[in-house]
This record gives structure tokens, C-alpha cells and sequence, in this order.
């Protein structure tokens, strides 16, 4: 037979499959009048090579071929995985021919009689019509399917199942989500009755869920609440129900609709954090920040109710002893004793906290007068003192307390425990295991310097020292030379304090020895922090305190610093005052020079204020005098600080030291130092010292005065 080949790509392809040659020639040219294109196979062979071949829309097939059946063609070509929509054509007038060709899927069956020719064209169009129809009705189906597997995948990641509930009828729906949040396989049980679903609900928030119900159905309110309820395996779930009602004709709720969110996950983790910001973890007691709410209730309530709120604040003896004999585990193990006992001695409604170390507090709410508050104290004091079992030992401790009231010794929660504080040190001064109320008479003065005294000491271990960064500038540019590190201390119950409230008591009691030695890391670690982030290497000038200096082995100490922060010594400067370096001046030199050596350089800070004699500074390695911010003050005002500054520039250009000022507040202060040549310069003018966050934008975007 020969192959006619008559198509264009634009026109739908109709494959003949028919052994007489020139029949088919003829249905081909009836076709394509029609606008078909055609291609003809005269045997089933050459028809499945056509099919893979040309891929059409449609094939037209004799049943009878000289190689094979129709039905056999049919068969082979759904091997091929192919699934063209065919029409059987046959000379048989065969009525169970007919139906087996219909039943595998054939689109038609037309006999070869007479109206055979003139009824051809219109059978292929509406075949082709139908095979578009059931393909845009597959391509539905198939995305339909693809979006609800979507949702479905969508709503297990999510935990959300959806729900829908026939008012009227009575029936309920569940998502196959919504089965497995509860546990149970999607579609078991197949009949949802309200009875099972109340079964799932908490008995303490069944009553509220029953209600949400009603209330919807009668106001045809949408809702949204959380609710406990119990899965099948029995743990707890905690879900957010939200329902939207439909109403009928009738104006009445027939459809109420909604999801579940399965928000177990999130509720526990929202409690955990709220445990580990609000309680300490050694003891489970609360800790100062939830202190200081409950505080702030009991005194707003105390004050509406006229009454008073009692502090007691306790402090172990001599606990440090344990911790240092019996290691931190005992110690530990004894804290968490003491919560215990302390908290036998109080009721529900008071408060029991730890601050921290072996510091608690008791707020006690509706006790009257001072002997309700002694008797309490008393109980503490004797219960702490009974022996404490620690592993093999039996420990014996005994406390200090100092009670505050509101609202005779303060109004507030910082005043009260800053007060109860006092009044235990007191306590402790007095004879330990005591109890004291605070008085305004005590000196507090004496008290609040033996208060500091002993938080400092916890300070460092509390993290609550942080240093701030001061640039230094070259007013000429406003490049940015350097950078002064200030220690600041973060206290929790005076606020922020600057270093002239602790500095004195630190350095009187040997504290700046480990504080220094703190600073100078944390300054040397960021300095180097800011080179690794890519910022030009800065000099970072730390303060160093007099007694510092006599401190053992202190350049070791500095070397071993800029060895653990990875910080070449040209980038690390000391601040040193001019009375500190006077002070055992021989021995100092000496210490300075080994210092120098190493690359280190030295600045004498609020210079000007002591009583360096020329002839001395010579001989010390400095790289860099400060004139101290009390002579800039008034530099522009005051004859004599101006007459001194000059005299200092001067004398740093005489000993070729470099000259910096500090204080620079205003525009005329920076261009009196500059028309005297000194051009480096500090001060609020350019910035005041900022926390690390906030000053590495400054070196980013540069200083505008
Ligand atoms: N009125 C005014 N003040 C300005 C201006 N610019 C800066 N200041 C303040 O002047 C002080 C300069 O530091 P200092 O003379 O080394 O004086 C320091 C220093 O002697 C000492 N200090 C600070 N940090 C440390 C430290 O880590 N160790 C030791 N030993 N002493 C420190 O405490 C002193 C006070 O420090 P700060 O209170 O931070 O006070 C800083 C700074 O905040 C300005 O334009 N106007």
C-alpha cells in the first residue's frame, strides 16, 4: 500500500489504519478537506510505528487488518503506554463486536456502508470534541488532585486539620489531618457523633467548648479558642479551635466550619521559655526579674488595700566556705535544701525567690505588724539551723535576714529590697544567724558601702560589669585615632552605675585586681573583634588603677591577654594618672619600660590635675598626655585652664609626646585645641561612649560634629 502523508503541522493528526489503500485515500482527502491532517499505516505493524512516530490525536482503524485483530492493535498500543482515543471502522454489521469495541474504550464504531463517507467527518469531530472534553476534565482533575495533596502535606506540616459540622443533619466531617492530630487513622470512626468528639475535650474546658457551640449556632458568631484535650493514646493535646458559621434560608446556623491547630508544640515551648526567663533552674524558685513583678503587684494592691508587704531579705552564712571546702555540687545540693525549708515556713500567696548565689527573698502579703513579720523570720532561722544531710556530711548553716516594709521604708521594689538588704548587713554585723528591721537611722552610708562591697564581689560572676567605647578623633579629618573602653556596672538593684560609684571601693578593697584584669580582656577581645569584622585597627585605651600596678606580675598578666585575644600590643594603650605613676615613681619606670617594650603605649590621664614635675616625666615611657576634661571645661572662658592647656601642648611638643584632650563638648573648646595644635581629641562633641552594638555603626559610618 502506498503511504499518503498529507499534514501540516498546525492541523489536528488523524492516523488511518485500513489495508484497502485507496478507501483510505479517500477518508484521508474527506478529512482533510475538513481540515485534518492525515497519515495512513496499512497494517497494525505500521500503524504502532506511526503511533510513536507521529503522536496523533486520533486514530481511525479497520478491525480487520492483514497482520492483526483491532482488538490486538488496541492491546498493543496501550503496551506502548499510549492512550490515543481511537474509532473501529469495519465492513461487519456485528452488534457484539460493537459493544466489545465501545466497552475497551473505543470513542466510536462506524460501519463501512453506504453513508459511511458522508458520515466520517462529522463522527471524527465530535470524537475529537469528546477527547478534549475528557482531557480538560482530566487536567482539572489531576490539578484538583495535585492542590488537595498540597493542602493536605501543607496542613500535616502545619498540624492543622479542618472540620465541618451539617447542623441540621447532624453529621460531622473531619479532615484526615484532623484524625491524625487526635491519633486516630482518617476515617475511623466513619460516624462523628458530638458525644465522641466531647470525649476528647478536657472535662475542665468541656463546659466552655459546649457553650462556644451554642452560642455560635444561636448569634451565628465565628470563634477562636484554645482548649486541652486528650489524644487517643491519652496525652494531652492543647489545640486552637476556629469555627465560621453559615447561615440558611431560614436565617438559622446550618454549616459551621473551621480548622484545628494542633499547638501542643508551641505552648510548651512558649511555658519552658517563660520558666527560664522567670525562674532560677538550681532551686525552681522564682528568680529577681519575676521577684520584681510580684513585688510590683503585692505593693499595688497593698496600696489600694491600705495595708503593708513585707521584705525579707536572706543571706547564708559563711556559705562561700562550703563552696570552697565541699565544691559547687554540695553547695548546690545545699541551696536547693534551703529553698525547700524556706519554702515550708511560708504561705501559697507569699513569695519565694532567689536572687542569685545564696541571697532569697520572701515577700510576705497580708501580715499586719512587725511581730507577724519576727515570727516568720524567726521560723526561717530556726529551721535553716537544723542540720542539712549533704552526701556523707551533715552540713550546719545559719542565715542573716534584714526586713523591710512598705510602705514606712520604701514605696517601691528596689527601695524595699535595697533597704531589707542594708538591714541584713546589719544583721550579719550584729551577730550572725539574726534577723534586723531596717531603720532610717542606720547608717546608710557605712551600709550601703558594705552592700556594694558584696555584690561587687558576685558582679563579675553575675556578668553584670560591661564596658562602653569612647572614640578618640583627629578633629582635622574626624577620622576616628582611637578608642577609650569606660566599665560600667549593670546593678540589679541600684541601676546603672558609673565607675566614680564603685571604682574608690574596688580598688580599696583588692576587687580591681580581678575587675582590671576583666576590663583589659573584654577591651582587648572586641578590639580585635572590630579588626576581624574588617574595620581599620583601632588603639584601644583601657584604664589601668594605681593599685593595679603594684599588682604581681602584671605585664605577664597584659601578655598573656593580647596572646589569648589575638591583639598585636600597638593596638592596646594603658590609661595611667599622673598621681598613680608618681606614686612609687622608681618602681613604676620600671614596669612601664617592660610594658613599653612590648609595644604597649602609655598614656598619663587627667593630666594636669596632679603635680608631675617635668624633670620626671622624662624618664617615664609615655606615648600620649591627656589633658584632663576640667581644663577644657573652661577653656575658652577661664584665662588660667587656658593658660594651661597651652602650656601642656607645649610641653608635650617639648618631650615629643603626642597630646589628646578629653571632654571636648563644644565647637569652641575643638577650635581652641586645634589653633594650639592639639588635634586629637574626646568628648561628647563627637560621641558619647557607647555600648558595643551601637558603636559599630559608628565605625561604619564614620563621626559628623
Ligand atoms: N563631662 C563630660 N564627660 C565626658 C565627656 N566625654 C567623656 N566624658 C567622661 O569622662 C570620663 C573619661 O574617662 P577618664 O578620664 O579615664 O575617667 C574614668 C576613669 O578614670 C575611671 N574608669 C572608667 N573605666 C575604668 C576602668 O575600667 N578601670 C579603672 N581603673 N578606671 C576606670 O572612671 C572615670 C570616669 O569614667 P566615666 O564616668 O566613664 O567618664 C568618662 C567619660 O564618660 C564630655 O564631653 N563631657
Amino acid at each position: 500500500m502506498t503511504r499518503l502523508e498529507r499534514q501540516s503541522s498546525a492541523r489536528t493528526r488523524i492516523l488511518i489504519v485500513e489495508d484497502d489503500c485507496g478507501f483510505a485515500e479517500l477518508m484521508a482527502s474527506i478529512l482533510e478537506e475538513g481540515g485534518f491532517s492525515c497519515c495512513c499505516a496499512s497494517s497494525g505493524k505500521e500503524a504502532l510505528i506511526w503511533l510513536v512516530a507521529q503522536s496523533p490525536k486520533l486514530v481511525i482503524l479497520d478491525y480487520s487488518l492483514p497482520d492483526m485483530t483491532g482488538a490486538s492493535l488496541i492491546e498493543r498500543m496501550r503496551e506502548l503506554g499510549g492512550n490515543t482515543p481511537f474509532i473501529v471502522v469495519t465492513g461487519k454489521d456485528d452488534a457484539s463486536l460493537a459493544v466489545e469495541m465501545m466497552k475497551t474504550g473505543a470513542c466510536d464504531y462506524l460501519l463501512k456502508d453506504t453513508s459511511f463517507l458522508d458520515r466520517l467527518l462529522a463522527v471524527v469531530v465530535r470524537a475529537l470534541q469528546e477527547v478534549e472534553t475528557r482531557e480538560r476534565l482530566d487536567r482539572a482533575k489531576h490539578s484538583l488532585r495535585l492542590s488537595e495533596a498540597r493542602l493536605a502535606r501543607a496542613q500535616k506540616i502545619a498540624r492543622l486539620g479542618s472540620w465541618e459540622w451539617d447542623v441540621r443533619a447532624g453529621e460531622i466531617y473531619w479532615s484526615d489531618e484532623l484524625y491524625r492530630i487526635f491519633g486516630f487513622t482518617p476515617g475511623e470512626p466513619k460516624r462523628i457523633s458530638k458525644e465522641w468528639i466531647y470525649s476528647l475535650i478536657h472535662p475542665a474546658d468541656l463546659p466552655a467548648f459546649k457553650q462556644q457551640l451554642l452560642t455560635s449556632v444561636k448569634t451565628l458568631q465565628s470563634f477562636n479558642m484554645i482548649y486541652h484535650t486528650t489524644s487517643r493514646s491519652g496525652g494531652e493535646l492543647v489545640v486552637n479551635i476556629q469555627g465560621e458559621v453559615e447561615r440558611g434560608e431560614d436565617g438559622r446556623a446550618w454549616l459551621i466550619s473551621g480548622t484545628v491547630l494542633d499547638i501542643t508544640a508551641r505552648i510548651k515551648a512558649e511555658s519552658e521559655i517563660h520558666h527560664l526567663i522567670n525562674y532560677d533552674t538550681l532551686t525552681g524558685l522564682p528568680n529577681r526579674s519575676l521577684l520584681h513583678d510580684r513585688l510590683r503587684q503585692a505593693i499595688a494592691q497593698a496600696a489600694q488595700d491600705r495595708h503593708m508587704v513585707w521584705v525579707l531579705c536572706l543571706d547564708l552564712d559563711r556559705f562561700k566556705g562550703v563552696n570552697d571546702t565541699l565544691g559547687h555540687r554540695s553547695g548546690d545540693k545545699l541551696l536547693q535544701e534551703v529553698a525547700r525549708r524556706l519554702a515550708a515556713c511560708v504561705r501559697e500567696s507569699d513569695t519565694l525567690a532567689r536572687l542569685g548565689g545564696d541571697e532569697f527573698v520572701v515577700v510576705l502579703d497580708g501580715v499586719v505588724s512587725e511581730k507577724g513579720a519576727s515570727i516568720v523570720a524567726k521560723k526561717i532561722l530556726t529551721l535553716i539551723a537544723e542540720p542539712i544531710p549533704i552526701d556523707d556530711h551533715e552540713l550546719y548553716t545559719t542565715a542573716s535576714i534584714g526586713i523591710a516594709a512598705y510602705p514606712m521604708d520604701g514605696e517601691d521594689g528596689h527601695t524595699l529590697l535595697k533597704h531589707a538588704d542594708l538591714a541584713m548587713y546589719k544583721a550579719k554585723e550584729l551577730d550572725r544567724n539574726n534577723f534586723h528591721f531596717f531603720s532610717h537611722d542606720m547608717n546608710i552610708k557605712v551600709m550601703e558601702r558594705m552592700m556594694l562591697e558584696n555584690s561587687m564581689r558576685k558582679a563579675l560572676e553575675r556578668d553584670e560589669f560591661f564596658l562602653v567605647y569612647q572614640p578618640q578623633v583627629d578633629a582635622r579629618s574626624g577620622r576616628i585615632t582611637g578608642v577609650e573602653a569606660l566599665l560600667r556596672w549593670n546593678h540589679p538593684d541600684m541601676g546603672l552605675l558609673t565607675p566614680d560609684r564603685f571604682i574608690y571601693l574596688a580598688e580599696e578593697t583588692g576587687f580591681i585586681v580581678p575587675l582590671g584584669e576583666w576590663v583589659l580582656m573584654t577591651a582587648c577581645r572586641q578590639n580585635r573583634a572590630w579588626q576581624k569584622l574588617g574595620f581599620p585597627p583601632l588603639r584601644v585605651a583601657v584604664n589601668l588603677s594605681g593599685k593595679q600596678f603594684g599588682q604581681h606580675r602584671l605585664d605577664e598578666m597584659i601578655s598573656a591577654i593580647l596572646l589569648e585575644t589575638g591583639l598585636e600590643p600597638e593596638w592596646l594603650e594603658l590609661e595611667i594618672t599622673e598621681s598613680a605613676i608618681m606614686r612609687n615613681a622608681d618602681q613604676n619606670i620600671a614596669i612601664l619600660r617592660s610594658l613599653k617594650e612590648k609595644g604597649i603605649s602609655l598614656a598619663i590621664d587627667d593630666f594636669g590635675t596632679g603635680y608631675s614635675s617635668l624633670s620626671y616625666l622624662k624618664h617615664f615611657p609615655i606615648t600620649r598626655l591627656k589633658i584632663d576634661k576640667t581644663f577644657v571645661q573652661d577653656i575658652t572662658t577661664n584665662p588660667d585652664d587656658a593658660a594651661i592647656a597651652e602650656i601642656i601642648i607645649a610641653m608635650a611638643q617639648t618631650l615629643k609626646l603626642n597630646v589628646i584632650a578629653e571632654g571636648v563638648e563644644t565647637r569652641a573648646q575643638m577650635e581652641f585645641l586645634s589653633t594650639h595644635t592639639c588635634f586629637e581629641m574626646q568628648g561628647y562633641l563627637f560621641s558619647r561612649p557607647l555600648t558595643t552594638d551601637k558603636f559599630v555603626y559608628l565605625l561604619r559610618d564614620g563621626i559628623s560634629y
